[in-house]
C-alpha cells in the first residue's frame, strides 16, 4: 500500500471515534416508566417467557438479527497468526459489513487460544446469545474441526466465512470468467495455490459443482500435494493428485486457472507466461495478492484477473457472501446453513452478474460503464440487488432443504 493509503486508513479507524462499530438503542428509555418496562420490573416478564419456550428469545430479545464474528486471530486475511486482539480490526470490520449490507447487528469476539477445545467450549457456551456464528481467520487445519463441533453443538448457524463465503464467491466468478473465456469447469486444469480454510473449500465447492477433482493441483509451502507425499493431513490429502508435477512452476504450465489463496506475490510473470491461452487468475490472498493485477496485465492481454480487494477490477471476496446469506438464513431461523442454501447463493450471484448494472452502482464506484466481460465477471459489494437476489435464493432453499424452522413470507423482501 502507497503511505497516503496508510496514512487515511488508520485514520479512518481512529475517527471521529476508535474502532468502526458502536451499539444503538431501539426503544424509549427517556422517562421512569419506560425504565420500569426495559428494566426493574419490566423486564422480568419477557425473562419468564424466555424460561419457559427458549423461542420467545426471538421475540423479546434481539438474538434473531444478532451475528458474532469469533476468531481467534490464526490466520489473519494473509498476515499470518497475529493473535486475538490483533484481529479485532477486520472482526469489527466484518460486523460493519454485516451491518451496512445486510442489516444485520452484529459483534466480534476475540478469543485468545490457539488450542481447538478451548475454542469450541468458549464458542459454545455463548453461542445462545445469537441468531449465527461467523467464525473468522481461524487457520487450517484447526477451522474444520471447530467448525464441525460448532455445527453439532449448537442449534444456529455457524459458518466458516473464508472456508464457505471465499467458496460460494470463487465458485460464481469462476464460472463467469470461464464463460467469457470460452471454456468450461469440467475441463479446466485449475492450479490452486495454498491448501488451508479457503482453498479446501473452494475446490471442494468447485467439484460439487463440475470440476474435476483429478485437473485440480494444490500447493502448499512444500509444493505440490501429490498421491504418496508424507506428512499430509486429511484435509490436504483430498486433493491429493497422482501427478509427477511438484513445484508451482510445475503445476502452472499450462493451466487453465490460477487460484491464489496463500500470500502476496508468490507468482511471477514467467508462471503466468506458462499458462494456457485466454487463462483465468484469481490472486485473492488480503491485503497483497500473489500477483498484483498491473503486473499481470503487463504480462499478458489475454487474462482475466480478480484479487480480493476493493480498488481493483472483479473483486472476489466473501463480502459478496456472508452478509446476504445469513441475512436469509436469520429470516427463516434456519438450523444450519447447508449445501444446497451455498449454491442457491452461487447462482444468485452468477446471475446477478449478467444484468445490467445500475447507475447507483457506477456512481459508487466512479465509472462510466460496466458491463459482463473480463473486468466485470462478479456483482460489485455495493450493489444493492445482492441483498434482495441472494438472500431470498438462500431463504428459499433453507425451506426447500427442511432446515427452516419458520415459514418464508409470500412477501418476504429483505430490507437494511
Ligand atoms: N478473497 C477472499 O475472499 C479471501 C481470501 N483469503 C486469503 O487466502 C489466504 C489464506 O487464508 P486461509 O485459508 O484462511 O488461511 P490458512 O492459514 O488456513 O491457509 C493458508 C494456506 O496458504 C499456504 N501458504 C502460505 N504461504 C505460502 C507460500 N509461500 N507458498 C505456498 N503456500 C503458502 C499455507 O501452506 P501450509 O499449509 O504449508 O502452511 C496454507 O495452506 C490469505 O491470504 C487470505 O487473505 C481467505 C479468505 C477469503
Ligand atoms: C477476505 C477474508 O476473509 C480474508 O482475506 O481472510
Ligand atoms: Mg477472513
Amino acid at each position: 500500500m502507497n503511505k497516503d493509503l496508510v496514512q487515511a486508513a488508520l485514520a479512518y479507524h481512529a475517527e471521529p471515534t476508535p474502532g468502526k462499530i458502536s451499539v444503538e438503542l431501539t426503544t424509549p428509555a427517556e422517562t421512569q416508566l419506560d425504565l420500569a418496562l426495559a428494566y426493574s420490573p419490566g423486564v422480568a416478564e419477557p425473562c419468564r417467557k424466555i424460561a419457559e419456550n427458549p423461542d420467545d428469545a426471538y421475540l423479546y430479545t434481539g438474538k434473531g438479527n444478532l451475528v458474532a464474528v469469533i476468531s481467534n486471530g490464526t490466520a489473519v486475511l494473509g498476515l499470518g497468526n497475529l493473535g486475538s486482539l490483533a484481529s479485532k480490526p477486520v472482526m469489527e470490520g466484518k460486523a460493519l459489513l454485516f451491518k451496512r449490507f445486510a442489516g444485520i447487528n452484529s459483534i466480534d469476539i476475540e478469543v485468545d487460544t490457539e488450542d481447538a477445545e478451548e475454542f469450541i467450549e468458549t464458542v459454545d457456551r455463548i453461542a445462545d446469545t445469537f441468531g449465527g456464528i461467523n467464525l473468522e481467520d481461524i487457520k487450517a487445519p484447526e477451522c474444520f474441526e471447530i467448525e464441525s463441533a460448532l455445527i453439532e453443538r449448537c442449534s444456529i448457524p455457524v459458518f466458516h466465512d473464508d472456508q464457505h463465503g471465499t467458496a460460494i464467491v470463487t465458485a460464481a466468478g469462476l464460472v463467469n470468467a470461464l464463460e467469457i473465456q470460452g471454456k468450461r469447469l469440467e475441463d479446466a486444469v485449475i492450479t490452486c495455490l495454498g491448501a488451508g480454510a479457503a482453498a479446501i473449500a473452494c475446490m471442494r465447492l468447485l467439484v460439487s459443482i463440475g470440476a474435476r477433482r483429478e485437473n485440480i493441483y494444490m500447493l502448499d509451502r512444500r509444493g505440490v500435494i501429490y498421491a504418496g507425499r508424507e506428512g499430509v493431513n486429511a484435509y490436504k490429502q483430498e486433493f491429493a493428485n497422482r501427478t509427477d508435477k511438484r513445484s508451482l512452476s510445475d503445476a502452472i504450465a499450462g493451466a487453465d486457472v490460477f487460484i491464489g489463496l496463500s500470500g502476496a506475490d508468490l507468482l511471477s510473470t514467467e508462471m503466468l507466461n506458462s499458462m494456457a491461452q485466454r487463462p483465468v487468475v484469481f490472486a485473492c490472498s488480503n491485503p497483497d495478492p500473489e500477483i498484483k493485477p498491473e503486473l499481470a496485465l503487463q504480462t499478458r492481454d489475454d487474462l482475466i484477473i480478480a484479487t480480493g480487494r476493493s480498488d481493483y477490477p472483479n473483486q472476489v471476496n466473501n463480502v459478496l457472501g456472508f452478509p446476504f446469506i445469513f441475512r436469509g438464513a436469520l429470516d427463516v431461523r434456519a438450523s444450519c446453513i447447508n449445501e444446497e442454501m451455498k449454491v442457491a447463493a452461487v447462482h444468485a450471484l452468477c446471475e446477478l452478474a449478467r444484468e445490467p448494472v445500475t447507475q447507483e452502482v457506477l456512481d459508487a464506484c466512479g465509472e462510466q460503464s460496466l458491463e459482463f466481460g473480463p473486468e466485470y465477471i462478479i456483482p460489485k459489494p455495493v450493489d444493492g440487488r445482492l441483498l434482495s437476489w441472494l438472500a431470498p435464493a438462500v431463504a428459499r432453499a433453507a425451506v426447500d432443504s427442511g432446515v427452516a424452522r419458520i415459514p418464508l413470507p409470500d412477501d418476504y423482501a429483505p430490507v437494511l
